[in-house]
């Protein structure tokens, strides 16, 4: 089954389970903190491997302490699918093993 833009119902249920992730502009997105810089650089190296895995990658900003996720789906023009909602949860199972919180 080819994937799809979500409709906007579609997207209010999905971030109803994910706390802390957010669409704007067409973008879905979410920033976490940590205690320290290596904690937050854990995390990229391990969402990397992610998102390889998944053949599907964010945008990651890495900062001092701050990781910012951002991801759509370009194969449809650049809007939020089932694809960047499933990144978002393996990236939500990940991130408590690296310190995040915020
Ligand atoms: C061939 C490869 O799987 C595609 O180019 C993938 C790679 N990663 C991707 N990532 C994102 N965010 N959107 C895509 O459409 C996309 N396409």
């Amino acid at each position: 089954m080819a994937v799809e833009p979500l409709a906007r119902e579609e997207i209010e249920e999905r971030l109803a389970q994910l706390p802390g992730w957010s669409v704007a502009d067409d973008q879905l997105s979410r920033t976490y903190v940590f205690d320290g810089h290596p904690q937050a650089a854990g995390l990229v190296a391990e969402v990397a491997r992610i998102q390889d895995e998944l053949g599907h990658h964010s945008d990651l900003t890495l900062g001092y302490n701050k990781v910012t996720v951002t991801v759509n789906t370009h194969s449809v023009g650049g809007k939020v699918t089932e694809l960047d909602f499933g990144l978002a949860r393996r990236i939500e199972a990940a991130a408590p093993g690296h310190g995040a919180h915020g």
